[in-house]
This record gives structure tokens, C-alpha cells and sequence, in this order.
């Protein structure tokens, strides 16, 4: 079995355990879940923003622990404050470390749009993410069937989110969908952990042109950022670069500035 293969056969378990303590009527039921929420593609297009969607980490399974200290609130006000045009918060629990309320809690200090990052096979999980104040949902398309995307996002609008759909082949364009509002090239392969940018390149031409396409992992240098951007990406999911560090807030703002002034220049 590869990682992801074990990601998704704990996370089945998972979801029968969640939903058995929390109901889908008592999600319904939780005060955020009838709030408007920010535009994540609203906020990506945004010609004034970095297009950075800054992620809150603590570990992953191809890098252990990245960073054991950090507290959400002071990385993700930092990230907002330096410019980032979303949160990306992995709720996660065995294999990143995250938790549900590592997204609530951005939500209260933050008002920029978040991604809840996690990997979602079930409705269960698209209620819980609007429960938990997330304003789009990720969908990882090699884990699910073409009927799995298109219900799983049309729940997801309906809710009032968005869905940023991940692809890292090009046999994988089938599962998008019109209920997909931004697409994401993982760089990272899931199953092997080979991390390389040209992923991006190859797959965005065979995209459909109307939708926003956002580069994910393994972007280091504001370099990879100009790379990217003149390949036609809008946005760039970036975390470990950030996370590693002592203050991921500070090396951001360090990076955001690099990036914006190359782009006046
Ligand atoms: O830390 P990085 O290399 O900058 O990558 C961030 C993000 O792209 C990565 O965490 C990610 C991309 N797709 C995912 C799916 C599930 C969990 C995590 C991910």
C-alpha cells in the first residue's frame, strides 16, 4: 500500500467515528455554518495580492516534523498581514498533525479565505468544512471516481464553498468538473514523494483555460514563483518553506516583498 492508499483507508475509519460524536444535523447546527465565508478565487485573482496560499503544517509523512512549536494564531496572522491571499490548514490529524480547530482558530483571527486541506471521500467531511469555517474544500483527484468529484463539489457549492480540485497527471483532467473553481497541479506525487516544478508546466497546457491554476509544493525561491507565473499560474501553495523556519510569519513577509518587487520591476 502507498502513503496515500493508507492516508485514505484510516480516513474512511475516521469519518464513521466523527460522524457517529458529531451528526451531519448537529454540523448543521454550529454557528459558523450559516456564515458567508471569503472568496478564495475572488481573493487568488486579486491583482493587489501575492497570490501566495500560505499553509499552516506542523508535520507530513514525507518530512516528519516541520515545525513542533508554532501556534496557528501568530503564523496565520502574520501570513495575512504580509500579504498571503489565503490560508491553507491542514486538518489532518494522524498524518499531519492537524486538527479541525486548527481552521476555526484561523478563521477567528483571520479574514482572508482558508482551504481546509485534508482529504475528503465523504459529504460527512464537506459539512464538517463548513462547520469549521472554511471557505473552499480541497479534492484530490486521484483518490476519487468521476461521480465521487462532481457530487463532493456540487455539495460543496451548495454549502457556499468552493472546491480547489488537485491533479498530478494529465489522465486525471476527466475528474474535472463545473463545480471545480480552481485547479491546483500538486508537484509533489503522493505516492512516491518525487517533488518536481516542471509538473506544473506539462499538465497546465492541457487545462481548460477559464479556471484559475495554482502550482503546489515543493516552491522554495521567489524564482520558482516567476517561473510558474510566466507559465500562466495565478496562485502557489506554499508551506514547508515557510513552516521550517523559527518565525514562518517573518520568512513570508520576507518573500512576499521579494516577489512583489520583482514583478514591478
Ligand atoms: O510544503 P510544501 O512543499 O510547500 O507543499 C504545500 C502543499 O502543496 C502540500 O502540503 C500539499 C499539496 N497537496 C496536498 C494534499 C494533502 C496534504 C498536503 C498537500
Amino acid at each position: 500500500m502507498n502513503i496515500l492508499d493508507k492516508i485514505v483507508a484510516h480516513k474512511k475509519i475516521e469519518v464513521q467515528q466523527a460522524a457517529k460524536t458529531i451528526s451531519q444535523e448537529q454540523l448543521m447546527d454550529q454557528p459558523l455554518f450559516n456564515e458567508a465565508v471569503p472568496s478564495l478565487k475572488g481573493s487568488i485573482a486579486d491583482p493587489g495580492k501575492t497570490g501566495v496560499i500560505t499553509e499552516f503544517k506542523r508535520q507530513s509523512p514525507s518530512k516528519g516534523i516541520i515545525n513542533g512549536n508554532a501556534t496557528v494564531e501568530e503564523v496565520v496572522t502574520g501570513y495575512e498581514k504580509a500579504g498571503s491571499s489565503a490560508l491553507s490548514v491542514l486538518t489532518d490529524q494522524q498524518f499531519f498533525g492537524g486538527c479541525n480547530q486548527d481552521l476555526t482558530t484561523a478563521r477567528a483571527v483571520t479574514s482572508i479565505p482558508i482551504l481546509r486541506k485534508d482529504f475528503i471521500i465523504d459529504p460527512y467531511q464537506v459539512y464538517e468544512a463548513k462547520a469549521i469555517g472554511a471557505s473552499a474544500i480541497l479534492l484530490i483527484a486521484a483518490i476519487l471516481d468521476v461521480n465521487q468529484a462532481k457530487e463532493l463539489g456540487a455539495l460543496a457549492n451548495y454549502l457556499g464553498m468552493e472546491v480547489l480540485m488537485e491533479l498530478h497527471a494529465p489522465e486525471e483532467t476527466d475528474k474535472l468538473n463545473p463545480f471545480v473553481d480552481v485547479v491546483g497541479i500538486n508537484n509533489r506525487n503522493l505516492k512516491t514523494f518525487v517533488v518536481n516544478l516542471e509538473q506544473s508546466i506539462q499538465l497546465a497546457n492541457t487545462l481548460p483555460a477559464d479556471k484559475l491554476k495554482i502550482s503546489e509544493s515543493g516552491i522554495h525561491s521567489p524564482e520558482d514563483v516567476f517561473f510558474l507565473r510566466e507559465n500562466g499560474f495565478d496562485g502557489f501553495l506554499i508551506g514547508e518553506n515557510f513552516m521550517k523556519t523559527s518565525n514562518p510569519a517573518e520568512a513570508f513577509a520576507r518573500f512576499a516583498k521579494a516577489i512583489a518587487v520583482k514583478a514591478n520591476a
